[in-house]
């Protein structure tokens, strides 16, 4: 039975609506077994500007976004990874972190990372331009903590460029990646797969990558091909275009005599 679920949504400007259809993804997870469950990046809103987010940005520990993660990781007994939501700052900037916050099975949020690499790009080919540190505040901390499937290191989406941030995490014991993301279909199409399983295999850990997948209000379209990955690299579940569940069983104990067989971790020189 699969105990982790990938979520991938195609997040619009209704909020609420965004919420119903996270709500319905996370119940059929747990149904079908998950005891954590990831949500993609930006799950609750994505505008048409970046900067619209900031209308929905809520301040730290309460508001209808984060009430309603802690009421689904309750309702459903699970652990939920709440893809990123807009957390003002505390100084009157008009920028709010990407913050990525984690509710334990009874509701409790455990956790809270804020996206340190920040998607200041041109793609090429299409032209599109992003400056997300215009409308958001970096973060600086990694951050590791427990679960009842592993120790999971939390990050998300252009994160996934910056192998010294996985490095770290895996340094600090994390067995498991979360990766939520909204990764674009240009970049996607050429480097989502590739750098996801690298992730995995580098520092033989599980990766859990939700991405957002279709399009959005903006009228850009993200990449999708959420998946869940294991430590050898292995896809072990992935979904193809649209909302859907990636899932798959995360066995901390298959990982530890993976890692004691192939001991590359232990082998860093630098
Ligand atoms: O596009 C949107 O509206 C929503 N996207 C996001 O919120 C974020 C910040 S702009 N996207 C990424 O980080 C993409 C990274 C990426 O695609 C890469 O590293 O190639």
């Amino acid at each position: 039975m699969p105990n982790a679920a990938a979520i991938q949504m195609v997040s619009g400007a209704d909020r609420d609506r965004n919420l119903a259809a996270a709500g319905e993804l996370i119940r059929r997870a747990a149904d079908a077994g998950a005891r954590l469950v990831v949500l993609p990046e930006n799950f609750a809103f994505m505008g048409k500007r970046e900067s619209d987010k900031l209308r929905i940005a809520e301040p730290d520990g309460s508001g209808p976004i984060q009430d309603f993660l802690a009421d689904a990781a309750a309702a459903s007994k699970v652990w939920l990874v709440g893809g990123t939501l807009p957390i003002r700052g505390n100084d009157r900037s008009d920028r709010a972190f990407a913050t990525c916050p984690v509710y334990a099975e009874d509701g409790a949020r455990v956790a809270r990372f804020d996206k340190i690499h920040l998607f200041d790009v041109s793609v090429p080919d299409t032209g599109e331009q992003y400056k997300e540190s215009g409308s958001t505040i970096p973060g600086t901390e990694p951050v590791v903590i427990d679960t009842p499937l592993g120790r999971l290191g939390l990050t998300v989406c252009y994160d996934l460029r910056f192998p010294e941030l996985y490095r770290h995490l895996s340094a600090a014991g994390a067995e498991l990646l979360a990766v939520p993301a909204a990764f674009t279909a240009a970049t996607g199409r050429a480097h989502w797969e590739v750098l996801v399983r690298a992730r995995a295999i580098e520092n033989l850990c599980y990766v859990i990558a939700p991405d957002q997948g279709g399009r959005h209000a903006s009228g850009r379209e993200t990449h999708g091909d959420s998946m869940i990955v294991d430590p050898w690299g292995r896809v072990l579940d992935r979904v193809a275009a649209g909302p859907g569940l990636a899932m798959a069983d995360v066995d901390v104990a298959g990982l530890l005599r993976t890692r004691e067989r192939f001991p590359a971790l232990t082998h860093r020189r630098l």
